[in-house]
């Protein structure tokens, strides 16, 4: 089992890793709560793989349990989804002193961790992250989250989960376009931070490949994540680097509605597009664009963008929460895993 501590004073909070993880959460939570009863928010695809492994193991232990399931996708990570989350909690009569836990992917743990937050002024929650995308970024941290239809993520708070459980072995039932979707945010920890990573990344040729080392790459970007957070809690310095592809790849899900590209092929197209409008601006230096791409084609992930759709996405960017007065701060890379915040415009983004 490999265990880190995110470090946040009295929100500290551990982080474990280990294969066949799930079969144990029952055992893990007992080791600090002795509540009485357990929600568990999940989606219906993962409830159709683990609700009954992760139901039975709390159960086990004595707990109570309701599972509350949304509907799979972005779309769930919606206010239209609180009043139906908070009745099942009020139904199943949740306390203060009581936990939640949220077993799925990054809308899971960004919705399910919101209610947490906000249900009674804040329950305890447990992540539990099924995807790739999920054990790598969104279940550490704390930013929790839904979006409105002008933007994403746009009501939220800072809410640290009280645990992080990962089982590397649930991947296997993911999808290969959820898998690679992870592996955009895996290439954006590269691109800012560690260029030894990035080398490594261009080794693995096939999903096979990457599995083999997975507990390795999820190791290596919690450690990255849990550095940056620990010193930058609050996202208002270096925690903004975390935020690579994302201007463009916000505003991308935004204007699709979130239904042609995931989060993470948003974010690929963003960071290879943004490198190379720095490039040509002088800010990063030749080559890097290329670089990425080359890698995001190996990951099997998306980098070009149709230039009729400039214009639109022009506007969601103008919404995005590094916009302050006008003023954009985007992020950029002097070279692979040298990345700095710049302060412009949204003009930017007109080539
Ligand atoms: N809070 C943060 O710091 C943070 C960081 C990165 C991304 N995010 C957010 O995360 C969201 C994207 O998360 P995601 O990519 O995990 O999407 P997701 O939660 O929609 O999951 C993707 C799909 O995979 C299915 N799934 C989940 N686990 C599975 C498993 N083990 N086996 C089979 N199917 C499984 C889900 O049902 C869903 O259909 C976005 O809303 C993004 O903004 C948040
Ligand atoms: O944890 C962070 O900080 C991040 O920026 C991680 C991102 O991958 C993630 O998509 C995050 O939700 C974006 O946050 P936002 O503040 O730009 O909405
Ligand atoms: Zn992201």
């Amino acid at each position: 089992m490999a265990e880190l501590v995110v470090d946040l004073k009295e929100q500290s909070y551990p982080l474990k890793i280990r294969k066949g993880l799930l079969n144990d959460v029952g055992l893990e939570i007992t080791r600090f709560y002795h509540g009485k009863k357990v929600a568990i928010i999940t989606d219906q695809t993962v409830a159709r793989y683990y609700e009954k492994q992760v139901k039975e193991g709390l159960l086990k232990e004595g707990y109570e349990v309701v599972v509350i399931a949304l509907p799979p996708g972005e779309e769930s990570k919606s206010l239209n989804q609180l009043p139906f989350l908070y009745k099942a909690l009020i139904d199943f009569g949740l306390t203060r002193s009581d936990l939640i836990v949220a077993l799925g992917g990054g809308v899971v743990g960004d919705v399910g961790g919101f209610s947490a937050a906000t249900f009674l002024r804040g329950i305890p929650f447990v992540q539990i992250p099924t995807t790739l995308l999920a054990q790598v970024d969104s279940s550490i941290g704390g930013k929790v989250a839904v979006d409105l239809p002008e933007g994403k993520n746009l009501v939220g708070s800072f809410y640290h989960p009280v645990l992080v459980l990962i089982d590397p072995l649930v991947l296997e039932t993911l999808s290969d376009r959820f898998f690679y979707d992870g592996m955009a945010e895996v290439i954006k920890y590269a691109c800012i931070l560690d260029v030894d990573f990035f080398a490594f990344l261009k080794t693995l040729k096939t999903r096979a490949e990457m599995t083999k080392q997975i507990e390795q790459i999820i190791y290596t970007c919690c450690s990255l994540k849990k550095a940056i957070v620990e010193s930058d809690e609050r996202d208002t310095a270096e925690r903004m680097l975390l935020n690579f592809g994302h201007t463009l790849g916000h505003a991308l899900e935004t204007f699709y509605a979130y239904k042609k590209y995931t989060h993470g092929e948003a974010v690929a197209i963003g960071m290879y597009q943004i490198t190379l409008l720095a490039e040509e601006k002088g800010l990063s230096a030749i080559g890097t664009a290329e670089t990425i791409k080359s890698l995001l084609i190996q990951y099997h992930l998306p980098y070009t963008l149709e230039h009729k759709d400039y214009a639109a996405v022009l506007e969601y960017v103008a919404l995005d929460k590094k916009n302050i007065n006008g003023v954009l701060k985007v992020v950029l890379l002097k070279t692979i895993g040298k990345s700095y915040l710049e302060e412009t415009t949204a003009t930017f983004f007109v080539n």
